[in-house]
Formats: structure tokens, C-alpha cells, sequence
């Protein structure tokens, strides 16, 4: 899933990706997967009765029906989707393709959410619509667990990550990072799913801009306890940069770092240091407290782990999105045809990890991290969910259950009253007043 706000490159992100995607060719030569996705087909979308502010029409100009799409997209539409001229999201678009990834034949719904607009609670209703869409699918694999007989061919609908696309336009600004809109969204989103970040529109950046941002968002993330979806755990992290630079660790090196930086470097070397000061004492803490993380990770591969540790050290990835009439560009240097932007001054290449780290994202998303995320998605975020449900369910009975029995006690307290007063009354007692010679 894409999300994040309106204009950022989240189709054309789609689109750019398509362009590398190896189609299956199925009968009848299309070459995506039957919009039939659900064995039963069942909707794979929640229907909502409330329009979100951004509703309107969708890419192919059909009105609007609820605010969230309805079922996914076949074939035909998706691959439109994906060539056709650029337009605004204004419904959620389920594109799914079958593809080859690597010798293995995987079926790939990429769904592409509406931008945020607007203000602030026109932001918060288009990241409702989004967790509902994400608790959707949650639900439908509830439904199917619940089945006497389940369905051994049942699609697996949920949503194995969210890139989350990061406006650039703050690597300028005095305060480089999150907005508090992304904050607010990020907090929610990453409670559902396995959040990557995106810098979105790199190509407008430099690289000192970009590995401020990438600090600056990383820095927000972390002091507003939002998740995202780590390739690396922090134990593993620390021990292979250790490793590698001769038992030093990472605030010591940091330390080392800043005293090595140029003259022009100066804020960033007194950040740096300062960082690092606090962040040693963290670190002995950190130590202590992960004696219980998980020995697996000792046994990896250190081929595994070096790559793990580059896409963690990526992160936020940036993106470069090609032109938006998808004409693939020459090289001049190379004489190669090229999925890019064109310059004046050069040719911009969207799979070169010198340009953005796009071929990085792309290969951990299709295939070394691919089933990491489906596996987390359903062992936590799905089990997560499942509890929270379930409780809320049972809290919900208890009440009900509780206001029957007070009820029921009201009741009988209010029976056996009326029986007494029928009783006083008709053995004379006083239901009412009776007059009497001890009156006086
Ligand atoms: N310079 C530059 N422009 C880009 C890039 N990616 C997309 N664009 C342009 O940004 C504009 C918006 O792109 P979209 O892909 O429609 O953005 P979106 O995030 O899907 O927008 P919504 O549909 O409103 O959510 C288009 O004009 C794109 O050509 C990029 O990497 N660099």
C-alpha cells in the first residue's frame, strides 16, 4: 500500500515499479491477475457510507459509490492504471498483477489510497478510511479462521506494508522532519501495519538535504514512538557496526566521526558529538536490557546481515519516480534506455542506487524481505488486532451482561416492592395513611 499526502509520486511510484515487474502471461493473454481476487468473491474493500472530503470521481471518471472502493480492479484496469495518463487518486485502486519475481511466481496487489488534503480533520478522516480499509482485511481473515470448514485456497488480503510517503518540501526549512499531520497519521497507521517511510521526489534534493531529512525523520520517529518496520533489530545493528570498526560503538564512532569532519562541517560535527554523549550511557542501558532479544539472529548469514543493515541504514528511502508519460529516456552515457527524469543538465535513472534508493526498496519489498513482512503481519499485527477485537467483544458482553443482571435485580427489587404494598394494602398495613385512635 501507498499512502501519505496528495502529489507526492504514489501512483507514479506504482507505475514506475510496473515497469519492472516480469507479467505472467495467463489464458487469455492478460497479463494480471482476475479482479475476482477472493475465492468466494468476497469485496476486498470495506464499503463506507460516509464520502471522505477527497471523494469525487477516480482515475477512469466513474462516480464515486461509498468512501471506500469496493471490490479490486481486474486486469485490464490495472495495467491501464499503470500506463495510462497520470491522474488523481481520488478512490482507493487495488492493481493486481501476477508476477515472476526471482523464479517464483507471486500474485502482487498494490493499492494505492487517496492523497491527504486539507485540514487537519479532512487529514485525520483520510487516515480513518485507511485503517479501516487495513482492518478490513483483518477481518476477513477473522471470518475465514472462524469457518467450521475453511477455505484451504482463502486469499491472503492483508496488507503486508504501507510505504508512507514523506513530503521533502521541510529539508529547506528550519525544522526538517515530520509534520505534525504525519505524526498524528504515522502513530495510528503504524499500530495496523508494517510502516516504511518514503522521502518522496528525491530528485529535487541534494545529498546534504537528504541525509538531514533522513536523520531529522528517524529522530522524529523515535521521540514520538512511532514504529517503523526494521530491518535490522537494534542488537544486531550494534554489534555488526562494533564488529566493523574495531570494538568501537556506534557513540564512540560518532565521536570519531565528528572530530574527523571538515571545516564546513561544523554544526553537524558539534551535533554529532554532543549526540554521542548522551547516547553512550543509552547504550550500556540498552545493553543490559537486551540479554533476551532473539539468539536466531546470531546464526544469520553475515551476507544477510550486511544487507539487512544497508536497507536499515537507507531508511527513509528515497524515491525517484519516472516521467509522467512514462516515455523510457536514453542514457547518453551509456546509450541505454532508461525508466528516468530528463534534465537540461542530465539524464536522472530511478534503478540507479547512486540516483535513490529505489532499486533497494523494490528488492526488499518483492523478494528478501517479503515474506519477513507477511510473516510479521500476520504473527503481530493480525494477532494484535484479533485480541483487541475479542476483548472489546467480551468487555462489551460483560457490560451487556452486567446491565441485564442490575436489571433484573431493579426489577425484582421493584416486583416484590409492589408486592408488599399490595400486601400492606390489602391487609390494611399502611400503604396508605390509616387514621387511628394512636394517631394522637
Ligand atoms: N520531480 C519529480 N516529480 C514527481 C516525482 N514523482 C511524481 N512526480 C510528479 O508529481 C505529480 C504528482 O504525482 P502523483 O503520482 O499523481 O502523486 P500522488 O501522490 O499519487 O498524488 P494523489 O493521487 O493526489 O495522491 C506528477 O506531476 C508527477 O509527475 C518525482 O520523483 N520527482
Amino acid at each position: 500500500m501507498v499512502a501519505g499526502h496528495s502529489g507526492l509520486g504514489k501512483t507514479s511510484f506504482i507505475r514506475t515499479l510496473f515497469g519492472t515487474l516480469r507479467l505472467r502471461s495467463s489464458k487469455g493473454s492478460l497479463n494480471a491477475r482476475s479482479g475476482e481476487v477472493t475465492p468466494d468473491n468476497r469485496p476486498t474493500s470495506p464499503v463506507s457510507s460516509a464520502p471522505s472530503p477527497a471523494s469525487g470521481s477516480n482515475h477512469s471518471g466513474t462516480p464515486r459509490q461509498n468512501g471506500i472502493g469496493t471490490k479490486a480492479n481486474g486486469p485490464k484496469d490495472s495495467i491501464g492504471y499503470a500506463t495510462g495518463p497520470l491522474e488523481r487518486t481520488r478512490n482507493p485502486f487495488e492493481a493486481v498483477f501476477e508476477v515472476d519475481e526471482g523464479h517464483e511466481k507471486i500474485n502482487l496487489t498494490l493499492v494505492d489510497m487517496p492523497g491527504f488534503v486539507g485540514t487537519a480533520s479532512e487529514v485525520d478522516a483520510s487516515c480513518d478510511d485507511i485503517i479501516t480499509y487495513l482492518e478490513y482485511q483483518f477481518d476477513l481473515t477473522l471470518a475465514e479462521e472462524r469457518k467450521v470448514r475453511r477455505n484451504p485456497k482463502a486469499t491472503d488480503n492483508q496488507i503486508h506494508a504501507c510505504l508512507y510517503f514523506i513530503d521533502n518540501a521541510t529539508s529547506a526549512s528550519a525544522r526538517p522532519g515530520l509534520s505534525d499531520a504525519d505524526i498524528r497519521v504515522l502513530k495510528r497507521l503504524s499500530a495496523r501495519v508494517n510502516i516504511i517511510p518514503v522521502l518522496a521526489r528525491a530528485d529535487t534534493l541534494t545529498r546534504a538535504q537528504t541525509r538531514r531529512l533522513k536523520q531529522a525523520i528517524n529522530k522524529d520517529a523515535v521521540q514520538n514512538q512511532i514504529q517503523f518496520f526494521q530491518f535490522l533489530s537494534p542488537k544486531l545493528a550494534k554489534k555488526l557496526l562494533t564488529d566493523k570498526n574495531g570494538n568501537l560503538t556506534p557513540s564512540q564512532l560518532k565521536k570519531k566521526r565528528a572530530s574527523r569532519m571538515g571545516p564546513g562541517d561544523d554544526e553537524e560535527a558539534a551535533e554529532a558529538a554532543l549526540e554521542g554523549e548522551g547516547e553512550e550511557e543509552e547504550e550500556e542501558e540498552e545493553e543490559e536490557e537486551s540479554g533476551d532479544d532473539d539468539d536466531d539472529e546470531d546464526d544469520w548469514d553475515s551476507e544477510i546481515v550486511e544487507e539487512k543493515a544497508l536497507l536499515q541504514s537507507l531508511m527513509p528511502f528515497t524515491v525517484i519516480a519516472q516521467e509522467e508519460d512514462g516515455t523510457e529516456i536514453r542514457d547518453e552515457e551509456t546509450g541505454e534506455r532508461v525508466q528516468g527524469r530528463e534534465f537540461p543538465w542530465g539524464v536522472l535513472n530511478c534503478w540507479d542506487p547512486k540516483h535513490c534508493d529505489l532499486e533497494s526498496l523494490r528488492s526488499a519489498l518483492l523478494s528478501s524481505h517479503r515474506a519477513e513482512l507477511k510473516e510479521l503481519t500476520f504473527r503481530y499485527y493480525y494477532e494484535k488486532y484479533r485480541t483487541e477485537k475479542l476483548l472489546a467483544r467480551t468487555k462489551t458482553q460483560y457490560q451487556a451482561q452486567q446491565q441485564q443482571q442490575q436489571q433484573s435485580v431493579k426489577a425484582s427489587a421493584s416486583s416484590s416492592t409492589t408486592a408488599v404494598n399490595h400486601l400492606r394494602t390489602r391487609d390494611g398495613l399502611p400503604g396508605h395513611a390509616i387514621s387511628g385512635p394512636w394517631e394522637e
